[in-house]
Protein backbone atom coordinates (compact mmCIF):
# COMPACT_ATOMS: atom_id res chain seq x y z
CA UNK A 1 0.00 0.00 0.00
CA UNK A 2 1.05 3.33 -0.96
CA UNK A 3 -0.09 6.97 0.01
CA UNK A 4 1.49 10.49 -0.39
CA UNK A 5 1.03 13.17 1.89
CA UNK A 6 2.10 17.03 2.26
CA UNK A 7 5.28 16.45 4.21
CA UNK A 8 5.12 18.06 7.75
CA UNK A 9 8.98 18.70 7.27
CA UNK A 10 8.87 20.45 4.49
CA UNK A 11 7.08 21.43 1.29
CA UNK A 12 8.42 18.17 -0.55
CA UNK A 13 6.02 15.14 -0.83
CA UNK A 14 6.44 12.42 0.81
CA UNK A 15 5.61 8.82 0.40
CA UNK A 16 4.49 6.41 2.52
CA UNK A 17 4.88 2.62 1.85
CA UNK A 18 3.67 0.02 3.97
CA UNK A 19 5.57 -2.68 4.10
CA UNK A 20 3.16 -5.20 5.94
CA UNK A 21 4.61 -8.33 5.14
CA UNK A 22 7.95 -7.13 6.75
CA UNK A 23 6.99 -5.06 9.59
CA UNK A 24 3.12 -5.12 10.02
CA UNK A 25 3.14 -1.90 12.03
CA UNK A 26 5.38 0.15 10.76
CA UNK A 27 5.95 1.99 7.11
CA UNK A 28 8.66 3.81 5.64
CA UNK A 29 8.57 7.27 5.05
CA UNK A 30 10.38 7.79 2.10
CA UNK A 31 11.51 11.07 1.51
CA UNK A 32 12.01 12.82 -2.43
CA UNK A 33 15.26 15.02 -1.92
CA UNK A 34 15.24 16.25 -5.76
CA UNK A 35 15.08 13.24 -8.15
CA UNK A 36 12.94 10.78 -7.33
CA UNK A 37 16.09 8.53 -7.80
CA UNK A 38 17.78 10.20 -4.93
CA UNK A 39 14.75 9.24 -3.00
CA UNK A 40 16.08 8.21 0.55
CA UNK A 41 14.33 6.86 3.49
CA UNK A 42 13.72 9.26 6.61
CA UNK A 43 12.74 7.21 9.63
CA UNK A 44 9.63 4.32 9.91
CA UNK A 45 6.59 5.13 12.07
CA UNK A 46 3.67 3.33 13.53
CA UNK A 47 0.85 3.63 11.37
CA UNK A 48 -1.06 5.52 14.01
CA UNK A 49 1.57 8.00 13.72
CA UNK A 50 1.16 7.93 9.92
CA UNK A 51 -2.26 8.63 9.68
CA UNK A 52 -1.88 11.42 12.61
CA UNK A 53 0.45 12.78 9.68
CA UNK A 54 -1.62 12.94 6.95
CA UNK A 55 -4.73 13.82 8.68
CA UNK A 56 -2.54 17.21 9.93
CA UNK A 57 -3.66 16.75 13.21
CA UNK A 58 -0.66 16.86 16.17
CA UNK A 59 0.56 14.20 18.54
CA UNK A 60 0.37 14.84 22.04
CA UNK A 61 2.91 16.68 23.89
CA UNK A 62 4.78 15.22 27.15
CA UNK A 63 5.17 17.85 29.18
CA UNK A 64 4.08 17.48 32.87
CA UNK A 65 7.05 16.91 35.35
CA UNK A 66 4.89 13.78 35.99
CA UNK A 67 5.87 12.11 32.67
CA UNK A 68 8.78 9.95 31.81
CA UNK A 69 9.94 12.55 29.24
CA UNK A 70 9.62 15.83 29.51
CA UNK A 71 10.47 18.05 25.96
CA UNK A 72 10.65 21.45 25.37
CA UNK A 73 11.53 23.68 21.59
CA UNK A 74 13.20 26.66 21.05
CA UNK A 75 12.37 27.67 17.42
CA UNK A 76 14.64 30.48 16.99
CA UNK A 77 17.31 28.12 17.36
CA UNK A 78 15.77 25.21 16.03
CA UNK A 79 17.13 23.15 18.80
CA UNK A 80 14.67 20.91 20.93
CA UNK A 81 15.58 19.24 24.06
CA UNK A 82 13.84 15.44 25.00
CA UNK A 83 14.93 14.68 28.42
CA UNK A 84 14.56 11.09 30.15
CA UNK A 85 12.69 11.34 33.30
CA UNK A 86 11.99 7.79 34.96
CA UNK A 87 13.35 7.72 38.10
CA UNK A 88 15.71 6.29 40.05
CA UNK A 89 17.56 5.43 36.62
CA UNK A 90 16.00 5.90 33.86
CA UNK A 91 15.88 2.29 32.76
CA UNK A 92 13.93 1.87 29.92
CA UNK A 93 10.72 0.12 30.84
CA UNK A 94 7.65 -0.46 27.60
CA UNK A 95 6.25 2.68 29.07
CA UNK A 96 8.96 4.75 28.65
CA UNK A 97 10.48 3.75 25.49
CA UNK A 98 7.15 4.44 24.44
CA UNK A 99 7.37 7.70 25.49
CA UNK A 100 10.90 8.36 23.76
CA UNK A 101 9.12 7.45 20.41
CA UNK A 102 6.18 9.32 20.41
CA UNK A 103 7.96 12.55 22.10
CA UNK A 104 10.37 12.43 19.41
CA UNK A 105 7.72 12.13 16.67
CA UNK A 106 6.56 14.89 18.40
CA UNK A 107 9.24 17.12 17.84
CA UNK A 108 9.58 16.31 14.39
CA UNK A 109 6.06 17.39 13.12
CA UNK A 110 7.38 20.87 13.90
CA UNK A 111 9.06 22.46 10.54
CA UNK A 112 10.90 24.78 12.67
CA UNK A 113 12.88 22.19 14.78
CA UNK A 114 15.85 20.78 13.21
CA UNK A 115 17.70 19.17 15.86
CA UNK A 116 16.77 17.54 19.33
CA UNK A 117 19.19 17.03 22.52
CA UNK A 118 18.58 13.96 23.79
CA UNK A 119 19.11 14.43 27.43
CA UNK A 120 18.39 12.98 31.05
CA UNK A 121 16.84 14.78 34.23
CA UNK A 122 18.73 12.89 36.34
CA UNK A 123 22.07 14.59 36.43
CA UNK A 124 24.72 11.39 37.00
CA UNK A 125 22.78 8.85 35.15
CA UNK A 126 21.95 9.05 31.41
CA UNK A 127 20.32 5.40 31.40
CA UNK A 128 20.66 2.10 33.29
CA UNK A 129 19.67 0.54 30.25
CA UNK A 130 16.84 -1.87 30.14
CA UNK A 131 14.82 -2.18 32.97
CA UNK A 132 16.07 -5.34 33.86
CA UNK A 133 12.74 -5.77 36.43
CA UNK A 134 11.25 -6.30 32.16
CA UNK A 135 13.36 -9.14 31.89
CA UNK A 136 12.82 -11.27 35.17
CA UNK A 137 9.72 -13.55 34.89
CA UNK A 138 8.12 -11.88 32.00
CA UNK A 139 4.67 -12.40 30.81
CA UNK A 140 4.32 -13.78 27.05
CA UNK A 141 2.57 -11.36 26.35
CA UNK A 142 4.62 -8.09 27.24
CA UNK A 143 7.89 -9.56 26.70
CA UNK A 144 7.75 -9.59 23.15
CA UNK A 145 5.75 -5.71 23.03
CA UNK A 146 8.44 -4.94 25.48
CA UNK A 147 11.29 -5.57 22.88
CA UNK A 148 9.63 -4.01 19.78
CA UNK A 149 9.66 -0.93 21.60
CA UNK A 150 12.84 -0.64 22.35
CA UNK A 151 13.86 -1.64 18.39
CA UNK A 152 10.86 1.23 17.41
CA UNK A 153 13.64 3.79 19.93
CA UNK A 154 16.56 2.61 18.52
CA UNK A 155 14.49 2.95 14.24
CA UNK A 156 13.11 6.34 15.26
CA UNK A 157 16.47 8.12 16.69
CA UNK A 158 19.03 6.48 14.39
CA UNK A 159 16.37 7.30 11.28
CA UNK A 160 15.46 10.31 12.45
CA UNK A 161 15.15 13.60 9.99
CA UNK A 162 16.21 15.59 13.41
CA UNK A 163 20.17 16.03 14.19
CA UNK A 164 20.31 13.89 17.23
CA UNK A 165 23.07 14.89 19.76
CA UNK A 166 23.32 12.56 23.64
CA UNK A 167 23.80 14.79 26.43
CA UNK A 168 25.08 12.23 28.52
CA UNK A 169 25.77 13.24 32.17
CA UNK A 170 26.05 10.20 33.80
CA UNK A 171 26.07 6.51 32.97
CA UNK A 172 25.19 4.95 29.99
CA UNK A 173 25.33 0.83 30.20
CA UNK A 174 24.22 -1.58 27.38
CA UNK A 175 20.55 0.06 26.07
CA UNK A 176 21.83 3.83 27.36
CA UNK A 177 24.69 3.24 25.31
CA UNK A 178 22.53 2.36 22.69
CA UNK A 179 20.52 5.14 22.89
CA UNK A 180 23.83 7.44 22.86
CA UNK A 181 25.41 5.46 19.38
CA UNK A 182 22.18 6.28 17.65
CA UNK A 183 22.47 9.65 17.89
CA UNK A 184 24.59 11.91 16.00
CA UNK A 185 26.89 13.47 17.98
CA UNK A 186 27.85 12.56 21.74
CA UNK A 187 29.03 14.26 24.40
CA UNK A 188 30.45 12.91 28.05
CA UNK A 189 30.64 14.52 31.32
CA UNK A 190 33.97 14.04 32.39
CA UNK A 191 33.05 12.84 36.06
CA UNK A 192 33.81 14.26 39.34
CA UNK A 193 37.19 12.84 40.59
CA UNK A 194 38.37 9.59 39.68
CA UNK A 195 35.92 7.80 42.43
CA UNK A 196 32.95 8.95 40.74
CA UNK A 197 33.60 8.50 36.70
CA UNK A 198 30.03 7.49 34.89
CA UNK A 199 31.10 4.99 32.24
CA UNK A 200 29.29 3.68 28.89
CA UNK A 201 29.53 0.48 26.92
CA UNK A 202 27.41 -2.45 26.34
CA UNK A 203 28.19 -4.78 29.16
CA UNK A 204 25.29 -7.51 28.36
CA UNK A 205 27.81 -10.13 28.64
CA UNK A 206 28.66 -8.96 32.34
CA UNK A 207 25.16 -10.06 32.98
CA UNK A 208 25.14 -13.61 30.83
CA UNK A 209 23.23 -12.32 28.00
CA UNK A 210 24.57 -10.59 24.36
CA UNK A 211 23.75 -7.56 23.16
CA UNK A 212 21.24 -8.69 20.33
CA UNK A 213 22.86 -8.11 16.22
CA UNK A 214 21.79 -4.92 15.54
CA UNK A 215 22.97 -3.19 18.74
CA UNK A 216 26.64 -4.88 18.70
CA UNK A 217 26.78 -3.59 14.41
CA UNK A 218 26.07 -0.13 16.01
CA UNK A 219 28.87 -0.74 18.47
CA UNK A 220 31.14 -1.87 14.73
CA UNK A 221 29.87 0.92 13.42
CA UNK A 222 31.31 3.49 15.96
CA UNK A 223 34.30 2.25 17.01
CA UNK A 224 35.40 -0.27 14.19
CA UNK A 225 35.24 -4.13 14.10
CA UNK A 226 38.38 -5.18 16.20
CA UNK A 227 37.98 -2.67 18.97
CA UNK A 228 34.20 -3.16 19.51
CA UNK A 229 34.90 -7.27 19.16
CA UNK A 230 36.58 -7.10 22.18
CA UNK A 231 34.77 -5.05 24.06
CA UNK A 232 31.47 -6.91 23.27
CA UNK A 233 32.89 -9.71 24.61
CA UNK A 234 34.34 -8.62 27.41
CA UNK A 235 31.20 -6.39 28.16
CA UNK A 236 33.79 -3.12 28.55
CA UNK A 237 32.20 0.06 30.09
CA UNK A 238 34.73 3.12 28.81
CA UNK A 239 34.95 5.78 31.91
CA UNK A 240 35.02 8.87 30.15
CA UNK A 241 38.49 9.46 28.46
CA UNK A 242 38.91 5.80 27.58
CA UNK A 243 35.31 6.27 25.88
CA UNK A 244 36.86 9.23 23.57
CA UNK A 245 40.27 7.88 22.95
CA UNK A 246 38.19 4.85 21.37
CA UNK A 247 35.98 6.73 19.28
CA UNK A 248 32.55 5.68 21.55
CA UNK A 249 31.95 9.76 22.19
CA UNK A 250 33.00 12.73 20.35
CA UNK A 251 33.62 14.78 22.87
CA UNK A 252 34.10 14.62 26.77
CA UNK A 253 33.58 17.99 28.98
CA UNK A 254 34.39 18.64 32.49
CA UNK A 255 34.68 22.28 33.28
CA UNK A 256 32.57 24.59 34.27
CA UNK A 257 31.98 27.22 31.66
CA UNK A 258 29.87 30.56 31.56
CA UNK A 259 28.68 30.95 27.75
CA UNK A 260 26.19 32.98 25.97
CA UNK A 261 24.29 29.80 25.21
CA UNK A 262 23.17 30.18 29.32
CA UNK A 263 20.19 32.35 28.20
CA UNK A 264 19.28 30.37 25.87
CA UNK A 265 19.22 26.79 27.62
CA UNK A 266 17.13 28.75 30.25
CA UNK A 267 14.63 29.14 27.59
CA UNK A 268 15.37 25.71 25.90
CA UNK A 269 15.33 23.16 28.83
CA UNK A 270 12.18 21.66 30.35
CA UNK A 271 11.75 22.93 33.96
CA UNK A 272 12.96 19.22 35.19
CA UNK A 273 16.14 20.44 34.04
CA UNK A 274 16.78 24.39 34.52
CA UNK A 275 19.39 23.15 37.19
CA UNK A 276 21.52 22.23 34.00
CA UNK A 277 21.41 25.36 32.07
CA UNK A 278 25.47 26.10 33.43
CA UNK A 279 26.01 22.13 32.98
CA UNK A 280 29.14 22.17 30.46
CA UNK A 281 27.50 19.38 28.88
CA UNK A 282 24.46 20.33 28.45
CA UNK A 283 26.05 24.00 26.72
CA UNK A 284 28.38 21.89 24.51
CA UNK A 285 25.17 20.13 23.21
CA UNK A 286 23.21 22.88 22.52
CA UNK A 287 25.92 24.58 20.44
CA UNK A 288 26.68 21.30 18.44
CA UNK A 289 22.74 20.95 18.15
CA UNK A 290 22.74 25.04 16.86
CA UNK A 291 25.52 24.41 14.65
CA UNK A 292 23.62 21.02 13.11
CA UNK A 293 20.43 23.32 12.54
CA UNK A 294 22.00 25.61 10.36
CA UNK A 295 22.79 22.90 7.53
CA UNK A 296 20.34 22.53 5.20
CA UNK A 297 18.11 20.18 6.10
CA UNK A 298 17.56 17.98 3.44
CA UNK A 299 21.17 18.49 2.56
CA UNK A 300 21.86 17.21 6.36
CA UNK A 301 19.32 14.31 6.26
CA UNK A 302 20.44 13.35 2.56
CA UNK A 303 23.81 12.63 3.89
CA UNK A 304 22.88 11.12 7.07
CA UNK A 305 21.41 8.31 5.24
CA UNK A 306 24.21 7.34 3.21
CA UNK A 307 25.53 5.90 6.33
CA UNK A 308 22.34 4.82 7.93
CA UNK A 309 19.70 3.74 5.45
CA UNK A 310 21.01 0.33 4.90
CA UNK A 311 21.32 -1.20 8.40
CA UNK A 312 18.07 0.30 9.10
CA UNK A 313 16.25 -1.18 5.98
CA UNK A 314 18.03 -4.64 7.47
CA UNK A 315 16.53 -4.19 11.04
CA UNK A 316 12.92 -3.63 9.61
CA UNK A 317 14.08 -7.01 7.33
CA UNK A 318 15.03 -8.69 10.81
CA UNK A 319 12.76 -7.37 13.35
CA UNK A 320 10.21 -10.04 13.82
CA UNK A 321 13.16 -12.43 14.21
CA UNK A 322 15.20 -10.83 16.69
CA UNK A 323 12.16 -10.29 19.17
CA UNK A 324 11.28 -14.10 18.53
CA UNK A 325 15.34 -14.70 19.46
CA UNK A 326 15.26 -12.54 22.21
CA UNK A 327 11.98 -13.87 23.80
CA UNK A 328 13.50 -17.30 23.53
CA UNK A 329 16.30 -16.47 24.83
CA UNK A 330 15.39 -14.03 27.90
CA UNK A 331 13.35 -16.95 29.28
CA UNK A 332 15.67 -19.36 28.93
CA UNK A 333 16.09 -21.27 32.55
CA UNK A 334 19.92 -20.71 32.71
CA UNK A 335 19.26 -16.91 31.25
CA UNK A 336 16.51 -16.29 33.76
CA UNK A 337 18.83 -17.27 36.76
CA UNK A 338 21.70 -15.26 35.57
CA UNK A 339 19.93 -11.83 35.71
CA UNK A 340 18.36 -13.08 39.33
CA UNK A 341 21.99 -13.17 40.39
CA UNK A 342 22.50 -9.48 38.64
CA UNK A 343 19.78 -7.98 40.35
CA UNK A 344 20.35 -9.59 43.55
CA UNK A 345 24.22 -8.04 43.65
CA UNK A 346 22.34 -4.80 42.48
CA UNK A 347 19.46 -4.64 45.26
CA UNK A 348 22.94 -5.44 47.67
CA UNK A 349 25.22 -2.83 46.17
CA UNK A 350 22.04 -0.31 46.67
CA UNK A 351 22.05 -1.44 50.24
CA UNK A 352 24.89 -0.70 51.02
CA UNK A 353 24.77 2.60 49.64
CA UNK A 354 22.42 3.43 51.47
CA UNK A 355 23.53 2.21 54.85
C1 LIG B 1 19.24 -10.95 23.49
C2 LIG B 1 19.30 -10.26 24.85
C3 LIG B 1 19.60 -8.80 24.73
C4 LIG B 1 19.48 -8.09 26.04
C5 LIG B 1 19.91 -6.69 25.98
C6 LIG B 1 20.07 -6.00 27.11
C7 LIG B 1 20.44 -4.60 27.14
C8 LIG B 1 20.39 -3.97 28.53
O1 LIG B 1 20.21 -2.80 28.59
S1 LIG B 1 20.51 -4.93 29.92
C9 LIG B 1 20.56 -3.79 31.28
C10 LIG B 1 21.95 -3.47 31.61
N1 LIG B 1 22.05 -2.46 32.63
C11 LIG B 1 22.89 -2.55 33.64
O2 LIG B 1 23.59 -3.54 33.79
C12 LIG B 1 22.94 -1.39 34.58
C13 LIG B 1 22.70 -1.77 35.99
N2 LIG B 1 22.85 -0.61 36.84
C14 LIG B 1 24.04 -0.09 37.21
O3 LIG B 1 25.10 -0.57 36.88
C15 LIG B 1 24.00 1.11 38.11
O4 LIG B 1 22.72 1.21 38.64
C16 LIG B 1 24.35 2.43 37.38
C17 LIG B 1 25.84 2.41 37.01
C18 LIG B 1 23.50 2.66 36.13
C19 LIG B 1 24.10 3.62 38.35
O5 LIG B 1 24.80 3.40 39.52
P1 LIG B 1 24.43 4.26 40.83
O6 LIG B 1 25.36 3.80 41.89
O7 LIG B 1 24.43 5.69 40.50
O8 LIG B 1 22.92 3.88 41.15
P2 LIG B 1 22.35 2.53 41.79
O9 LIG B 1 22.21 2.72 43.27
O10 LIG B 1 23.11 1.35 41.32
O11 LIG B 1 20.91 2.47 41.10
C20 LIG B 1 19.87 3.35 41.49
C21 LIG B 1 18.58 2.57 41.51
O12 LIG B 1 18.24 2.20 40.16
C22 LIG B 1 18.04 0.78 40.10
N3 LIG B 1 18.54 0.32 38.78
C23 LIG B 1 19.74 0.58 38.24
N4 LIG B 1 19.83 0.03 37.04
C24 LIG B 1 18.68 -0.59 36.80
C25 LIG B 1 18.19 -1.34 35.69
N5 LIG B 1 18.91 -1.54 34.56
N6 LIG B 1 16.95 -1.86 35.77
C26 LIG B 1 16.20 -1.66 36.88
N7 LIG B 1 16.61 -0.95 37.96
C27 LIG B 1 17.84 -0.43 37.91
C28 LIG B 1 18.89 0.23 41.25
O13 LIG B 1 18.44 -1.05 41.62
C29 LIG B 1 18.66 1.28 42.31
O14 LIG B 1 17.38 1.02 42.84
P3 LIG B 1 17.10 1.24 44.43
O15 LIG B 1 17.29 2.72 44.66
O16 LIG B 1 15.69 0.77 44.59
O17 LIG B 1 18.12 0.40 45.17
Amino acid sequence: MSSTVDSPISSSKIQIHQLDRLAPRSAFLLFYAGHPPHQTMISSLSARHIARIARQQPLRLFSSQDSLVVTNVHEESGVAVLAMNRPPANSLSLELNEAISTSLKQIESNPKIQSVILASSNPTIFSAGLDITELISPSDERLPKFWNSLQQVYIDLYGSRLATVAAIQGHAPAAGCMLALACDYRIMHGGHGEEHLPTIGFNETQLGIAAPPWMGQLMVRTIGFRPAERALALGTLFPPSEALNAGVVDDVITEQSSSESNEVLKALLPEALQSQTSNPVMIKAYEEAACYAKIPPQARVASKLVTRSESLKEMQMTREDDTQHFCGFITHEVVQKNLMKYVEKMKQRGKAKKS
